[in-house]
C-alpha cells in the first residue's frame, strides 16, 4: 500500500460523509444515532420528559442543544462558529487515528521544523495540519476577526467582520502521538473589543487575544481518544458531547457536569518531586498516605496529555496539576479553567484565580493546578507549591 501524500493528508476529510460541514444549519434534521440505550436527557442531569432540549427520539446533537435554548446567550453567529469548531475537530479526530499520519514529515518538508526562536516547543506536523485545519475553518465561517494559536508566533488576523476572537491550542499532548496516547483540541471564545477598531491591526489583533480569561464566553476541550469528546461551557453549565461515529453527530451524553467536591486523585509527572518545592512535596506525601484532609489514601494518574488528565479530573474528582512554568495562560489555563470553574471546580496558579490574570504574553507560561474544590484548598493551603527549578527536560 502506497503511503498518503502531504497533499492528501491536509485535505483529508472524514469518510463520515454525514459530518455536517460548510453550511451550517441552526436546527439541522436529526439523523437517528446507532448507538442504542442512551435516554432522553434533561440538562440538569436527570432523565425527565421536561427537558428544555426537547427530544423526539431521545437523542441531543450539540447543534440541538445550542439551537433549541440550551446554551444561554448563544446567538446564531455563534452557532455558526460552534458548528465550524466541532467540523474542525471531527477532521482532526480523524488524522490522529489515520494509519498514514505517521508518514507526513518523513515525506514533505514537514519534517525538519526548526525551533521557532520563540518560547515556544518545537511544534510536530500533527499540530501543523490541526493548526491548519483550524484556521481553514475559522475563515469559513466567517464570524471570526482573529484566531491566537499555540502554533503561531503573533496572532492571525482572519476578517475584519468576524464579532468573535479564538484562542487555541490545536493539539495538545501531541509529544505522545506515535504511541496513540490520547491528544486534545481547547478553545476559548471571546466577543471582539469593538473599542481597539483604531489601533493598527498588528495591535488590535494582540490585545484582542489577550483578554483576561474572566471575560470568556465560551471555551471547550476536544478529547481525543476511545471516544472523541467535546466538552463546552458558554458559561452556564459544563456539558459533553460523544461523537457517534456513524452519523457524525455530538449527542449530549455528560448534561451539567459537576466536579466531585473531593476525589481521591492527584495527577502530576512525579518524576519531578526533587525539583519541587517543600509544600508540594508535603502535600503529595501526606495524601499519598491518607493523613490528608480526606482520610483516604490517594491514587495517581499521569497520562501526560493536559487534556485526557483534565477530563478524567472533571468526572472522578481530584486535582490534574503541572506545577512548573510550562502550561500557557491564553489558550491553555483559561479555558480549562472557565470549563472547570462551571463544572463547580478551581483553576489557580497555585495562589490566585486564573480568570482573573491579565494575560501580558501571548505564549505566556504559568503552573497551573485544576481541580476538585475541597482537594483545591487543602493543595493551595500548602502555600509553596509552585515549581520555580524547570531545568527543561528532555521528555
Ligand atoms: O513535561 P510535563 O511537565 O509533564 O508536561 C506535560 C504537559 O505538557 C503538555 O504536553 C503540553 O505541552 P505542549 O503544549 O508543549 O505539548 C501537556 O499535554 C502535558 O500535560
Amino acid at each position: 500500500m502506497q503511503s498518503a501524500t502531504f497533499y492528501q493528508l491536509v485535505n483529508f476529510r472524514p469518510k463520515l460523509q454525514t459530518f455536517q460541514s460548510k453550511t451550517p444549519t441552526l436546527f439541522s434534521t436529526r439523523r437517528m444515532a446507532s448507538v442504542s440505550g442512551f435516554r432522553r436527557m434533561a440538562l440538569d442531569g436527570s432523565s425527565s420528559s421536561s427537558s428544555t432540549v426537547a427530544s423526539d427520539d431521545g437523542f441531543v446533537t450539540l447543534m440541538e442543544y445550542m439551537g433549541k435554548g440550551g446554551g444561554i446567550g448563544v446567538n446564531d453567529d455563534l452557532v455558526v462558529l460552534i458548528d465550524h469548531l466541532q467540523y474542525a475537530c471531527k477532521r482532526i479526530a480523524a488524522l490522529v487515528a489515520s494509519p498514514f499520519n505517521h508518514s507526513i514529515g518523513k515525506q514533505t518538508s514537514l519534517g525538519d521544523f526548526p525551533n521557532t526562536g520563540s518560547d515556544r516547543d518545537a511544534p510536530k506536523p500533527l499540530d501543523i495540519l490541526s493548526n491548519e485545519i483550524i484556521l481553514s475553518s475559522l475563515q469559513k465561517s466567517g464570524k471570526v476577526v482573529v484566531m491566537a494559536s499555540e502554533e503561531n508566533d503573533t496572532p492571525t488576523w482572519i476578517s475584519g467582520d468576524g464579532p468573535y476572537v479564538v484562542v487555541t491550542d490545536p493539539l495538545d499532548g501531541s509529544r505522545n502521538i506515535d504511541a496513540s496516547i490520547p491528544t486534545g483540541t481547547i478553545f476559548g471564545i471571546y466577543k471582539r473589543l469593538e473599542e481597539l477598531e483604531d489601533l493598527p491591526t498588528e495591535e488590535k489583533a494582540l490585545l484582542n487575544s489577550l483578554q483576561s480569561g474572566n471575560r470568556l464566553i465560551a471555551a471547550a476541550y476536544v478529547l481525543y481518544s476511545s471516544a472523541t469528546i467535546l466538552c463546552i461551557t458558554f458559561g452556564s453549565g459544563t456539558h459533553a458531547f460523544t461523537l457517534d461515529r456513524s452519523t457524525g453527530d455530538f449527542i449530549l451524553t455528560n448534561p451539567s457536569i459537576k466536579i466531585p467536591p473531593r476525589g481521591q486523585i492527584y495527577s502530576v509527572n512525579d518524576a519531578r518531586y526533587f525539583d519541587w518545592p517543600e509544600g508540594l512535596r508535603q502535600y503529595i506525601d501526606t495524601v499519598r498516605q491518607g493523613k490528608g484532609r480526606y482520610p483516604k489514601k490517594y491514587s495517581a494518574r499521569y497520562i501526560c496529555s493536559l487534556v485526557a488528565d483534565l477530563h478524567r479530573t472533571l468526572l472522578y474528582g481530584g486535582v490534574a496539576m503541572n506545577p512548573r512554568d510550562h502550561l500557557r495562560l491564553v489558550y491553555e489555563a483559561n479555558p480549562l479553567s472557565f470549563i472547570v470553574e462551571q463544572a463547580g471546580g478551581r483553576g489557580s496558579d497555585g495562589k490566585s484565580r486564573i480568570l482573573s490574570l491579565q494575560p501580558v504574553k501571548l505564549h505566556q507560561r504559568l503552573p497551573l493546578f485544576l481541580g476538585s474544590l475541597e482537594d483545591m484548598e487543602e493543595l493551595e493551603s500548602y502555600g509553596d507549591i509552585h515549581q520555580k527549578v524547570n531545568p527543561g527536560y528532555e521528555v
